[in-house]
C-alpha cells in the first residue's frame, strides 16, 4: 500500500520552530484533515508533504523513499498540491487553465486526446464545466477555488494535498466539495489531505483529524476524538461543546475559554 509519511519533520523559520518533529503517516483511500489555530504550522506541513519545502530536519517519504529524491515530474504525477488563496492572474479560459494540471504528462506535442479527456473528467467531477470558456481571472473567489480543484484533479494524482480548499466556498459548495473529497477517497482510493479551519467540515469529511498547535501534534485520531472539547480548549483557547447533529456530531463554540 502506498504510504506518505513525515518522519521527525522539523522546520525553523527565522528564530521560530514552526514544526517540531512531526511524525504522521497518511494512507490512500482516506481523508485526513489537518486543523489547528492560525500559525500552528498547517501550511508548512503541507508544503513539506508536497516537497515544496525542504525541512531543516527529518523527511517526507513516499512508499519508503525520500520524496525529494523523486524526479519532479514523477513526484507531480503522484501528488497534486492545491495552494491556499491561489491567485489566478492569467487571462486564459477555464479549460486551458485546468489543462495546466496535465503538465506532468505533456510533452512538446501539447495536450493529446487522453489529456483532453482527463481535463473534461476533472471539470465534470469538480462541477466547473460551465467555466470552460470563461476567462478564469474574471471568476469569483469561490468559482476560482473550484477551478483550482479541477486543475489539481486533471493530473489524476494518487494524492491530493489541499491547503484550505473550502475557504471562500458558500455552504452548498462546501457540501459539494466535502462529497467530492469523500468520493476521491472512497471510490477512487486516492489519499486526500486537507488543511481546514471549518471544524464541522472536518467532522463531516475526515476519517482522521490531526490537530496541530505550535508546530506539534496535539491529537491524531478519529474526528470526534481529535476534536474533543479538551483538545479544542488547548489548541484554540475556546470552550466548545459537542452536540448530536442529524448526520453526526457538530460543534458549538460556547466562547473563549477562561
Ligand atoms: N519566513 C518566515 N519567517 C518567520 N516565520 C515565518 C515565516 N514564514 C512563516 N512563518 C511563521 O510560521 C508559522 C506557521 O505558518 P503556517 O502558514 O504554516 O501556519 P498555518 O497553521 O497554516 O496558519 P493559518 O491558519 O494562519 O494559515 C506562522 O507563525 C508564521 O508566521
Amino acid at each position: 500500500m502506498s504510504i506518505l509519511c513525515s518522519e521527525n519533520l522539523t522546520v525553523r523559520l527565522g528564530d521560530k520552530a514552526v514544526l517540531n518533529g512531526i511524525d504522521a503517516a497518511f494512507a490512500p483511500g482516506l481523508v485526513t484533515a489537518i486543523v489547528g489555530p492560525n500559525g500552528a504550522g498547517k501550511s508548512t506541513l503541507l508544503d513539506c508533504l508536497s516537497a515544496l519545502r525542504k525541512p531543516d530536519a527529518g523527511q517526507v517519504a513516499l512508499d519508503g523513499r525520500a520524496l525529494r529524491d523523486l524526479p519532479v515530474r514523477a513526484r507531480s504525477r503522484r501528488i497534486a498540491y492545491l495552494p491556499q488563496n491561489a491567485e489566478i492572474a492569467w487571462a486564459v479560459e477555464g479549460r486551458t487553465f485546468v489543462g495546466l494540471g496535465r503538465t506532468p504528462y505533456v510533452g512538446a506535442w501539447g495536450l493529446r486526446a487522453d489529456d483532453r479527456a482527463a481535463v473534461a473528467r476533472a471539470m465534470a467531477v469538480a462541477g466547473v464545466e460551465s467555466f470552460a470558456d470563461r476567462i478564469v481571472s474574471t471568476l469569483s473567489g469561490g468559482e476560482r477555488a473550484r477551478v483550482l480543484i479541477a486543475r489539481a484533479l486533471a493530473g489524476e494524482p494518487q494524492w491530493l494535498l489541499a491547503d484550505e480548499p473550502l475557504a471562500g466556498l458558500d455552504p452548498g459548495h462546501v457540501l459539494d466539495a466535502c462529497d467530492l473529497f469523500r468520493r476521491l477517497a472512497d471510490e477512487e482510493g486516492r489519499g486526500v489531505v486537507l488543511t481546514l479551519h471549518d471544524l464541522d467540515a472536518a467532522l463531516r469529511v475526515a476519517d482522521r483529524v490531526i490537530v496541530l498547535a505550535e508546530g506539534r501534534v496535539l491529537a491524531d485520531a478519529a474526528p470526534a476524538e481529535a476534536l474533543s472539547p479538551e483538545v479544542l480548549k488547548t489548541a484554540y483557547g475556546v470552550e466548545a461543546r459537542t452536540l448530536d447533529g442529524a448526520r453526526g456530531p457538530v460543534l458549538e463554540m460556547v466562547g473563549r475559554a477562561r
